[in-house]
């Protein structure tokens, strides 16, 4: 596996070593030992999430406040997407700024997402099966996110507005500067 830091510290890609032969294609998408010391930390998940979308859903930006603050290790299974993180830490040096990759079934990276990082994404291409680990469980009065569109963020979606499919609760979510972190 080789494994980069992202520009936001904590926040890593990871490239599984892939095996191919006529049958197609092995690649180990999660080995904790081995994960854990790229990282140089424990995480312990405790929930596994797949989520499927059409080609132009846009899924974001979120997380889980306080206590239920989620570290994430996300990795697309079929499709693509434009994937990204942006760093809502307070007092970092990267508050506010983003990272985005290309996540696929060609690349197979996956990206480990810290706590502390709200977490989008956009489906390129349809049946999108997107798959996750989360070190905290999911606790709905904890959700909480940001406006995809935030102009503060200035995230290029790389797709026509018209194009989006967002739910009714990811339309109405708050600006950066309104929220209370
Ligand atoms: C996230 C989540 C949702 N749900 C339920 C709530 C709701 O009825 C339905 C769909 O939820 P959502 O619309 O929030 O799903 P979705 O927009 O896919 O939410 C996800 O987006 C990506 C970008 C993330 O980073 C994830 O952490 C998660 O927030 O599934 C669970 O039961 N468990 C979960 O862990």
């Amino acid at each position: 596996m080789k494994i980069t830091e992202t520009p936001l510290k904590g926040c890593y890609i990871l490239e599984p070593i892939t095996y191919e032969d006529e049958r197609g294609v092995f690649y180990e998408s999660y080995h904790k030992d081995r994960f854990e010391r790229s990282i140089g930390g424990k995480v312990d998940f405790v929930q596994d999430n797949v989520s499927i979308s059409k080609k132009g859903v846009l899924r974001g930006l979120h997380y889980q406040k306080r206590d239920y603050a989620q570290a994430k290790l996300v990795h697309v299974v079929k499709g693509e997407v434009l994937d990204v993180i942006v760093d809502i830490r307070k007092g970092s040096p990267s508050f506010g700024k983003h990272f985005k990759m290309k996540l696929s079934d060609e690349n197979r990276t996956s990206i480990f997402i810290p706590k502390g990082m709200a977490h989008g994404f956009l489906a390129l291409t349809d049946h999108v099966i997107f798959s996750y680990k989360c070190d905290a469980i999911y606790n709905p009065k904890s959700e909480a996110g940001i406006l995809y569109n935030d102009p503060v963020l200035d995230i290029n979606w790389e797709m026509a507005e018209d194009d989006l499919i967002l739910s009714e609760k990811d339309l109405k979510l708050p600006l950066l500067k309104d929220l209370k972190l």
